[in-house]
């Protein structure tokens, strides 16, 4: 379905009678116990306990139904479990399928806190794990082993936004039973399905674009047919659940996520277009820019870009990096992206954050571009540049 058909879609999805009861938004219904007036009648909802049937608190309650069912249909999948974050959505997710002996594949480019779940938490567990680069498309079958599982994927990559040749590498992963799980926290589902290319399960920290206003932790992973009864089970065993009301304000942020997404790609764009012919830029690492390696991939497979880019200066240090940072006024500090508000991180080098790629440019600063003006947001980095040395 096309990103235009998906306004509609985000409007009207998950809005059964049975979860608004005849108003326009579901009911925020908070609950751990859920009560029978009769054996028949609790034999009946244990029968369907798992697929949106009120049993008990930590399988949902008619708010969260809501909200599985519109991403399940944002992502075109079979189903949709919730996390409290998604880095819980990514571990929980590989700790569903994983078991001690596996080995897995992850792109060199992930996200940092993803990098040291493996490290730290999976080879603990006896689970193996091999860092692949980006760009290497099919020839990732050269990194299969016997005991291989899972072939990880982030498209755009971290900070760096390489984009993967996804649809490639799903068939050299299916040709060798490997499972693929994609972190498609970018592409959010308006701009780009993992699953109509191929891949088995969409993962989404919601945090971001799906929340859209820096109010809630959430993650959500969506599965084909192949894979949901497995991940909807072994979530639930794991004990991953959110609150309701997080699960109403996400599907609340769901419901303008296209008129925003427009706005942050437009001024994203704008931006980076004055940055590109900056002095003191080497070059831009925006997807829909000729510079971004994999720019070819996201003509072909995304239906539009966010607001989230990164630049890369031609020079610089830690003192001329922090105190660029410090003169911003618009652009602030902070972990996280995809809400109203613009954000800046800087890195020297990308030292730490990969292992099988090199990094040969200059400083990388990731921006945000939130709601403001895109004026106002160029003219505070042409102040801040201006003492940049
Ligand atoms: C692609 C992707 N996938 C998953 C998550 C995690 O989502 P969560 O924040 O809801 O757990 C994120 C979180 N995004 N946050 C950021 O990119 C901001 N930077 C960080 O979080 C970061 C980066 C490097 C090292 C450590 C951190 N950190 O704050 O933990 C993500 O970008």
């Amino acid at each position: 379905m096309s990103s235009k058909n998906k306004n509609t879609q985000l409007v009207s999805s998950g809005r059964k009678k049975a979860y608004t009861h005849g108003v326009v938004n579901p009911v925020v219904q908070r609950a751990s116990t859920i009560v029978f007036d009769s054996v028949s009648e609790l034999k009946e909802a244990a029968k369907t306990r798992g697929d949106k049937t009120l049993f008990y608190g930590r399988r949902g309650t008619t708010t969260h139904f809501a909200l599985q069912e519109a991403i399940t249909e944002l992502e075109g999948g079979e189903g949709c479990a919730l996390y409290p974050c998604g880095a819980a959505a990514i571990s929980q997710t590989l700790l569903s399928f994983l078991k001690s002996g596996d080995h897995i594949l992850i792109v060199d480019t992930v996200y940092e806190p993803t990098r040291d779940f493996c490290d730290k938490i999976l080879a603990g567990l006896g689970i193996t794990t091999t860092y692949y680069p980006p760009m290497i498309g099919a020839d990732i079958k050269e990194y299969i082993q016997d005991n291989t599982k899972v072939l990880f994927l982030e498209s755009p990559g971290s900070i760096t936004m390489e984009i993967q040749d996804v649809p490639a590498m799903v068939q050299v992963a299916h040709e060798h039973q490997l499972m693929t799980i994609l972190d498609n926290t970018y592409g959010n589902g308006l701009h780009y399905r993992p699953l109509e290319h191929g891949v088995d399960i969409s993962i989404q920290a919601a945090t971001k674009y799906i929340v859209g206003h820096s109010d809630v932790m959430m993650g959500v992973a969506v599965a084909n047919k192949k894979y949901w009864p497995t991940l909807r089970e072994h979530s639930y065993l794991l004990g991953q659940c959110t609150s309701a009301d997080d699960a109403y304000l996400a599907l609340r942020g769901l419901r303008t996520m296209a008129v925003r997404l427009n706005q942050h790609e437009k001024a994203a764009i704008e931006v980076a277009k004055w940055l590109e012919q900056h002095e003191l830029v080497d070059h831009i690492r925006h997807p829909a820019f000729e510079t971004c390696p994999g720019h070819e991939f996201f003509k072909r497979d995304f239906d539009g870009s966010n607001g989230l880019f990164s630049f890369v200066m031609k020079t610089g240090n830690q003192k001329a990096i922090d105190a660029f940072l410090d003169s911003l006024q618009h652009f602030k500090m902070g972990f996280s992206w995809g809400g109203f508000e613009s954000l800046v991180t800087a890195n020297l080098s990308m030292k730490g954050l990969r292992s099988q790629t090199g990094w040969e440019h200059g400083p990388v600063i990731r921006l945000h571009i939130g709601l403001e003006n895109a004026e106002d947001l160029i003219a505070d980095l042409q102040q801040a540049l201006a003492i940049y040395e």
